[in-house]
């Protein structure tokens, strides 16, 4: 089976004008349909960045993205973002405008279609009750939820997730969490999901990636997270056994 989304070899760069950063170093990785596949690794280790660049936002210094064996080479419909800020939705639209939105536009799908597809997805947020709020009325949860819902709506061949829960309080983002794995059971999408949290990575990776810090290069890929459970100590034993990957350098000196 080929993978859904390959990225071999990538090195990503920031050319300022008088600094050229190197934000990764040949990092390869691969993600299969219906992967929640996450990017964990430190601050400035270049997560986001990789996300950009698999979004078409930024192009390879070296290396190759591919989607479905096609190569990135801009931003499509076949990628949708959802970001940690609150101000990612349309201010003067409703929820229900704002999900819709991209559907006439990009897919350039008919009102009538475009709506019963957004409403469908508000309703697997559980946001029906706010179809016609503006973002400004909403909660940090509900408005991430939006976010979520109006990704999902176009019906990506991936969701890209850059850390969109890491500003919520504690309980707000545990119910975000919990209900997109409720989500992926009844869809089985696939997502690619930046945190910098190893408790985050394991409840919502099957796989994940481990970043060293900057340059971001792999330090190792986890595959069997799906086989821990919350409740007979497997997971506190995957995040000590991940802090010690992830730190291993550091321990040594
Ligand atoms: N627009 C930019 N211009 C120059 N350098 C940048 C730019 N954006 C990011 N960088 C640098 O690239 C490196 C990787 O940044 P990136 O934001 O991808 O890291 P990250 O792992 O997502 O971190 P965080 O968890 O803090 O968001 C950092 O050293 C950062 O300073």
């Amino acid at each position: 089976m080929s993978a859904l989304l390959d990225v071999s070899g990538v090195t990503l760069r920031y050319k300022t004008p008088s600094v050229l950063v190197t934000a990764t170093d040949r990092v390869s990785f691969h993600v299969n349909q219906s992967d929640r596949f996450v990017l964990l690794g430190p601050s400035g280790c270049g997560k986001s960045t990789l996300l950009k660049a698999v979004g078409g936002y930024l192009n390879p210094s070296e290396g190759k993205i591919r989607i479905k064996g096609r190569e990135v080479a801009e931003p499509g419909a076949d990628r949708m973002m959802v970001f940690q800020e609150f101000d990612q939705l349309l201010p003067w639209k409703t929820v229900l405008e704002n999900v819709m939105f991209p559907l006439l536009v990009a897919r350039k799908l008919p009102r009538k279609e475009a709506e019963d597809k957004a409403r469908a997805y508000i309703e697997k947020v559980n946001l029906t009750r706010a179809l016609d709020a503006y973002p400004h009325t909403l909660s940090g949860g509900m408005k991430q939820r939006v976010a979520i819902a109006r990704g999902m709506a176009m019906e990506p061949d991936i969701l890209l997730m850059d850390e969109p829960f890491a500003a919520l309080d504690a309980l707000t983002r545990r119910t975000c969490q919990d209900e997109l794995l409720q989500l992926w059971e009844e869809t089985k999408f696939t997502v690619l999901f930046v945190t910098h949290s190893i408790a985050e990575a394991i409840k919502i990776g099957n796989r994940i990636l481990l970043l060293s810090p900057h340059p971001g290069r792999v330090k190792a890929e986890v595959n069997d997270v799906d086989r821990v459970s919350p409740t007979d100590g497997s997971a506190g034993q995957l995040e000590k056994h991940i802090h010690e990957l992830l730190f291993a350098e550091h321990a040594a000196h």
